[in-house]
């Protein structure tokens, strides 16, 4: 029909979910003149505080600020943000030992999760619907209905759906009815909690360069650094033994045990005190295929493929997606009915691919990374990259720090193991 052959001016794209990528995702449409509503079930985030639950900083790295730049985000997200440029191993025994993730410029950029989502009010032709959740939407119409805050329905039409609300997606609750549409959900028996470490005579009480590992095998624990000079700690730790640990004296003992260094600086009474402010979060990754329905709606970032939090990429994939998305439809010339399912064909291996990554990660870290096996680990990484530098790159460097597909990376990783092993070994006969 012609109005397909109308240009993206008076085409309306409904954004449902205004998180991260739903934010991100309404600036690349309204760069191109659509006209976009976001519906967002939350209340408008500049009156709600800090989400209850929801980590509160995340790790911002190349891919990510590659979609950011796209849409020019980059440089504000980027200045309120404090770059890490190297890990900082915490042993047992206290010691702190920092191993640089490679060269000059490779960073890992703290961002504050309420940066994005009014960013997307830049743009005139958006308009940011709060308090509006996504009750259903009918396959065949592409009707939506939406629940607002009086408890009034309201049913909204668009030319395309954007699917960007989270792990636990309405939207894609439509895509279970389809035939041939294949889902995955495993909850990890991990859960994780966030203590905040106060800063000490107005100063940062660690480093703030540095992305602060605690690795404890079963446990382990992260810090990353706030503007406010406060860092963030996230607990990982599996749920029954959350549940061993119910008295604050508890508290003190487990964290004497396991991470002895952070009690002077998060202060024994606010441990015992934030460690039961809210239970420990679950932690879930979600894999489907294919992402679109027709020409009618797209998943994106966490209502696509909610990753498991152990390489810090599952905003970044989400934003990855938009900037993929963004380049078929230049491809494509803005024809969703291509466009779509072209999407679907080149991103699902790379999101698979990083779903089963970041589940690699936790099971290796989970089973035998203390804090001597990460340093070896990293040092061998580092040190077959000075010697080959093309030849070898370690698979963290692939992922966090270059655009080189995520499936790619895979098969490029599995492909320097066997070379690793053949040099480990032809070199190991010639010494026998
Ligand atoms: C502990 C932890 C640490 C993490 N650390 C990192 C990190 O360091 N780096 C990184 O890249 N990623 C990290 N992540 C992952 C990152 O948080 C997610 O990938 C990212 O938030 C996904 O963004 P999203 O917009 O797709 O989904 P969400 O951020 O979940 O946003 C979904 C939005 O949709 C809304 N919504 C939901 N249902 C409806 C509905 N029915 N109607 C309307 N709106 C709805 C929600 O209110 C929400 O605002 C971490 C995750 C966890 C749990
Ligand atoms: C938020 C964020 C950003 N990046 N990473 C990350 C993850 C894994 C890493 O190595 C895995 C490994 C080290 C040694 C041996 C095998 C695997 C490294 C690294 O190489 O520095 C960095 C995290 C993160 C997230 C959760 C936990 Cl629990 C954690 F520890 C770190």
């Amino acid at each position: 029909t012609n109005d397909s052959k109308s240009t993206s001016k008076n085409k309306v794209v409904a954004v449902v979910g205004g998180g991260l990528v739903g934010a991100l995702n309404a600036c690349y449409f309204a760069k191109r003149g659509f006209q976009v509503e976001v519906f967002e079930s939350r209340e408008d985030i500049r009156e709600a505080k800090i989400v209850k639950g929801r980590s509160i900083n995340l790790a911002l790295s190349h891919r990510g600020r590659q979609a950011l730049k796209q849409v020019g985000m980059e440089d504000t997200i980027v200045s309120k943000g404090i770059p890490m440029h190297s890990r900082m191993i915490h042993s047992l025994n206290g010691t702190q030992s920092p191993i640089p993730y490679g060269k000059k410029g490779q960073v890992t950029l703290l961002m504050q999760r309420l940066d994005t989502p009014h960013s997307a009010e830049t743009y005139s032709t958006t308009k940011l619907n709060f308090a509006h959740k996504l009750l259903n939407w009918s396959t065949e119409t592409g009707a939506m209905t939406f629940l607002r805050a009086d408890g009034a329905k309201e049913e909204i039409q668009a030319d395309l759906i954007v699917g960007c609300d989270g792990a636990f997606s309405a939207i894609r609750k439509q895509f279970l009815r389809q035939s041939r549409f294949n889902f995955s959900q495993t909850y990890i028996p991990h859960g994780y909690l966030e203590l905040t470490m106060p800063p000490i005579n107005g100063e940062f009480a660690m480093k703030p360069n540095y992305l602060h590992i605690w690795p404890r095998n079963t446990f382990m624990m992260i810090a990353l650094p706030n503007l406010d000079k406060t860092f963030t700690c996230t607990l990982f730790m599996p749920f029954d033994e959350f549940e061993n640990v119910t008295t604050g004296d508890q508290v003190i003992e487990f964290f004497q045990k396991y991470f002895p260094d952070t009690i002077p600086l998060i202060g024994a009474d606010a441990l015992k005190r934030d460690y039961f402010r809210l239970p420990a979060q679950a932690m879930v990754s979600v894999k489907c295929s294919p992402y679109h329905l027709s020409d009618k709606c797209v998943l994106m970032g966490d209502a696509a493929h909610a990753v498991v939090p152990f390489y810090g990429q599952g905003m970044n994939a989400g934003f990855e997606d938009c900037l993929v998305f963004n380049e078929i439809m230049d491809q494509l010339n803005e024809d969703f009915s291509a466009v779509l399912p072209e999407y679907t064909r080149v991103r699902v291996p790379d999101d698979h691919a990083i779903a089963d990554l970041a589940m690699y990660n936790y099971v290796e870290m989970r089973s035998h990374v203390n804090s001597k096996w990460f340093l070896f680990r990293k040092y061998v990484d580092n040190t077959l990259h000075m010697i080959m530098p093309r030849t070898v790159i370690p698979l963290y460097t692939m992922v966090t720090f270059t655009r080189i597909r995520y499936h790619e990376a895979v098969k490029r990783w599995h492909w320097q193991d066997k070379v690793r092993h053949y040099i480990v070994h032809s070199s190991l006969y010639k010494g026998l």
